[in-house]
C-alpha cells in the first residue's frame, strides 16, 4: 500500500505494539493546522531555504499522503505558509511535517490539515528551484524513507516501515 488511508492509530499505541521497532521523531515539532491527528504513507522533500519542491508536490493529488520536509532544521525562513498549505488541503493531502518553519500561523490554524513544524517565522523562502524528492532523509531522532507509514497526534510521531504498517487495523 502506498497511498489511501490508514487508521490514525494514537502514536502511544503504536511504541506499546512496536516498542523500539518503530521509530520516533524526537520532541521539537509543534501543531499548527487544525488537524492534530493524521497518518498516512510518506513523500520526502530535502530542501534547505528553498520551497520550490514543496509548492509543486502539494499542488499535485495527495491520495491522502503526508509529505515530510527536511529542511535541515533552518530557522532562518519558512517552507510553507497558508497559500501553499491551502492546496494540500484541496488535493487531498492528511498532513505536512516540516524540519523547519512555516508563516501565516493564524491561517494555518483554520486549515483541515496536519502540520507539523518546528516554528514560525515571517520571512519566506526564496525559490530557486532547489531541491530532491523521493530521497531517504532525516527528522529530529529518525530517518525516513518515501513509502514509510507516519502516524502524528499530539503526543508525536511515529514511523512505521510498509511491512509494520500493514499489520495495523
Ligand atoms: O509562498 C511561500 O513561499 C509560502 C507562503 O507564503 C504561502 O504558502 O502562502
Amino acid at each position: 500500500m502506498t497511498t489511501g488511508k490508514v487508521p490514525p492509530v494514537a502514536t502511544c499505541d503504536l511504541f506499546d505494539t512496536f516498542k523500539d521497532a518503530a521509530r520516533f521523531v524526537l520532541p521539537g515539532l509543534r501543531d499548527f493546522g487544525a488537524v492534530t491527528r493524521f497518518a498516512g504513507p510518506v513523500v520526502t522533500v530535502k530542501c534547505f531555504e528553498d520551497n520550490s519542491r514543496v509548492k509543486e508536490l502539494l499542488a499535485t493529488p495527495g491520495q491522502g499522503r503526508v509529505l515530510v520536509v527536511d529542511g535541515a532544521g533552518s530557522l532562518r525562513c519558512a517552507l510553507m505558509g497558508d497559500m501553499i498549505a491551502a492546496s494540500a488541503v484541496k488535493n487531498g493531502w492528511a498532513g505536512v511535517v516540516i524540519w523547519g518553519c512555516v508563516r501565516d500561523v493564524g491561517e494555518l490554524a483554520t486549515l483541515n490539515l496536519g502540520i507539523k513544524a518546528l516554528g514560525s517565522i515571517p520571512r519566506a523562502s526564496t525559490r530557486r528551484d532547489q531541491g530532491l524528492v523521493d530521497v531517504p532523509v532525516e527528522l529530529p531522532g529518525a530517518m525516513v524513507k518515501p513509502g514509510d507509514f507516519l502516524f502524528a497526534d499530539e503526543d508525536g510521531i511515529v514511523l512505521l516501515t510498509p511491512e509494520q504498517a500493514a499489520g495495523l487495523k
